[in-house]
């Protein structure tokens, strides 16, 4: 039984316009699904179909999975025959709005929707790297749950962008058996170059596994500047493939196999002192 697996990490440009920027997703992973039939998995950033921003959450709110986008997602995943993490959207919900990724299974339905976390909230000051300011709290809400899914042979966790600083989360989904953690992600430009790659290393380096970002392309004229740089991290914490900054795909197959040989030739999951741990105070 093989224990590879074929995915694709799509750094979309995200205009004004909800139907143009689902359309460019839906048409390019299409073509990548024809030039490369192995094809099993596309995962698609952070608030693909509409700007990252405060202001603009209220306005491209969509019901989940009754909205037009997610009808788009399960459609696709239906026609190609192939796994979708459908990056993440503003979805409404009882008054509510959150942060949520969706991930589709190759019969068009919906495997699970995670919804953000760790909300980012930041106010960097501009003396440190121009700084930014940011408060998806004051709009949205906190999800609540964890989300494994199962592709193929493996089980992946799923967070959203500020959920990968949180180490805590990453140990879960590796105590639960995930192999891969995916992060459809914009990260600001402003921590990008300091905290992107390391954050993703550091995760994989814990927990032994493959770590996968999908960022937008970087605009320098939107409001919020994604940083770009998709990446797959392996087990060994190696950086396996990295986007540059502007609209670029990429599609590698990346072997299991790596995380077994790893988790056994450094085997700290087996050396951890849980019986230590346990004795720390309750915070
Ligand atoms: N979209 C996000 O969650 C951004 C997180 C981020 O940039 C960070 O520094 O954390």
């Amino acid at each position: 039984m093989t224990n590879k697996l074929t995915l694709a990490l799509l750094q979309l440009p995200v205009g004004n316009d909800v139907a143009a920027n689902v359309r460019r997703a839906v048409s390019a992973v299409t073509q990548l699904k024809a030039d490369n039939p192995k094809l099993q998995l596309a995962i698609l950033p952070e608030s693909f179909n509409a700007p990252y921003g405060q202001e603009h959450f209220p306005k491209f709110a969509e019901a989940v999975p009754q909205g037009a986008t997610c009808t788009a997602l399960s459609q696709l995943a239906l026609k190609l025959g192939i796994y979708i993490i459908g990056g993440s959207i503003v979805e409404r919900d009882a008054g509510k709005m959150y942060n949520t990724c969706t991930v589709w299974g190759p019969d068009g339905k919906l495997l699970a929707k995670h919804r953000k976390i760790h909300l980012f909230t930041m106010k960097i000051e501009p003396e440190n790297a121009g700084g930014v300011e940011f408060d998806e709290a004051a709009v949205l809400s906190a999800g609540s749950d964890l989300t494994v899914v199962q592709i193929g042979q493996q089980k992946v966790g799923i967070g959203i962008c500020h959920d990968k600083r949180f180490e805590e989360l990453a140990r879960i989904y590796r105590n639960m058996g995930c192999t891969m953690i995916v992060y459809p992600s914009a990260f600001c430009i402003c921590q990008g170059p300091m905290h992107w790659e390391l954050l993703q290393r550091a995760r994989a380096t814990d927990n032994q596994l493959y770590v996968v970002t999908c960022s937008p392309a970087r605009d320098n004229m939107s409001g919020y500047v994604a940083y770009g740089h998709s990446m797959i991290v392996n087990p060994w914490a190696q950086v396996q493939r990295e986007a540059g900054e502007g609209c670029e795909f990429i599609v590698e197959e990346i072997d299991f196999d790596v995380v077994e040989q790893v988790r056994r030739q450094i085997p700290i999951f087996k050396q951890r002192r849980t019986d230590v741990y346990a004795k720390a105070p309750k915070l």
